[in-house]
């Protein structure tokens, strides 16, 4: 699987990254959204690859497209059998979120990037439009720290793990209401916040990288996004854990209904009958194959974004794969027509 989509998935985001950054700015969240859905849509379906979508722009964002369960590829037409030997192919499950921080986009603000995680057919926990609480924490620090344990103790146990102090660490937590204690803990145990008002796939990827400054993600952020960040990090090796939040009471926004009642028998419908479960990475993202691919659309910590010039643009992404045990970034000038000239970095 890996050395047939590997390449192309990395068009696949910077398609989507480059059609979403033409709007960055504009104050139109929706149509940034919308013109990425397409792009990774459009681009999706030239793969020669037998693809189903698992988490995409489902019931939140109420888009027409990439929605959950529509089959993507060129052997999932009509014609597959003259086109494709159905036989070999392997059913791949994707995991997409085209337009990941419409508002920084929208606003042109830093953070935002297309991305994407694919795995063999179950392979990602096709989670539903929820919100999960989250922690992510460098590889060191993978199953020290613990969701179950406090801020204060999970900072200490990070601390101990990188061999630095409280204080020089930085972590990030979006900037909702519903984090105010957990803000003040933070804070109270010595440790650095950043504030984030979208965009937590990206911060939880960071904590896997040294050199990025941030060292945990911690708070309550969407599901989907939780499973795309649990991918990463079950190939970087990086710690993450997610718990599904399902009482209206806990958070009070757009994502879940209008009782714990309704959303417990929701997503027993969904076959999920532990609602209190804690999911690690390779609980999320248990395929035997995993690879993450996103590109950049606004600078981010891990990517720079899309560059246009006279005639191009030139785009940051990074692809990671379980099966060759690789984190690449891809540094790509796409050539729209004749451009005058390529710049060199
Ligand atoms: O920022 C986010 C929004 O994603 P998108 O709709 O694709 O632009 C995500 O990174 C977060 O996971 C976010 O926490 C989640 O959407 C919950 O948002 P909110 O209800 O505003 O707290
Ligand atoms: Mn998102
Ligand atoms: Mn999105």
């Amino acid at each position: 699987m890996d050395n047939v989509i590997g390449l192309e998935i990395i068009e696949v985001v910077e398609q989507a990254a480059i059609a979403s950054a033409r709007l960055m700015g504009k104050g139109e969240k929706d149509e940034a959204d919308r013109v990425a859905v397409e792009a990774m849509r459009e681009r999706m379906n030239k793969i020669h690859m037998r693809g189903r979508i698992v988490i995409g722009e489902g019931e939140r964002d109420d888009a027409p497209m990439l929605y959950i369960g529509e089959q993507v590829g060129i052997c999932t037409r009509e014609d597959a059998k003259d086109v494709c030997n159905l036989d070999e192919l392997i059913e791949i499950d994707i995991a997409v979120d085209p337009c990941e921080g419409t508002n920084l986009v929208a606003y042109g603000q830093n953070g935002s990037m297309a991305v994407l995680a694919i795995s063999e057919k179950g392979g990602l926990f096709a989670a539903p439009d929820f919100y999960m609480n989250k922690l992510a924490a460098p590889a060191a620090a993978k199953n020290h720290v613990d969701i179950r344990k406090t801020p204060t103790q999970n900072l200490k146990i990070i601390s101990d793990c990188l061999g630095r102090s409280i204080e020089d660490l930085v972590v990030v937590v979006m900037d909702r209401p519903r984090h105010k204690d957990l803000i003040n803990e933070i804070r109270q145990a010595g440790a650095r916040v950043r504030l984030i008002s979208d965009g937590d796939v990206s911060a939880a990827i960071s904590c896997a990288f040294s050199g990025s400054n941030i060292h945990a993600l911690m708070g309550i952020g969407a599901a989907p996004e939780g499973v795309i960040s649990a991918a990463a990090m079950r190939c970087l090796g990086g710690h993450f854990q997610g718990q599904l939040i399902y009482d209206p009471a806990v958070v009070k926004t757009g994502l879940i209904g209008e009782s714990k009642e309704s959303n417990i028998a929701r997503l027993n419908e969904m076959g999920i009958t532990d609602p209190d479960k804690i999911y690690n990475a390779e609980e999320l993202a248990s395929g035997e194959t995993v690879l993450f691919a996103a590109c950049g659309i606004t600078p981010g910590t891990l990517m720079d974004g899309v560059r246009f010039f006279g005639g191009g643009a030139r785009t940051e992404s990074l692809v990671i794969s379980s099966q060759s045990k690789t984190a690449r970034f891809v540094d790509t000038i796409h050539m729209f027509d004749q451009p005058k000239s390529l710049q060199l970095n």
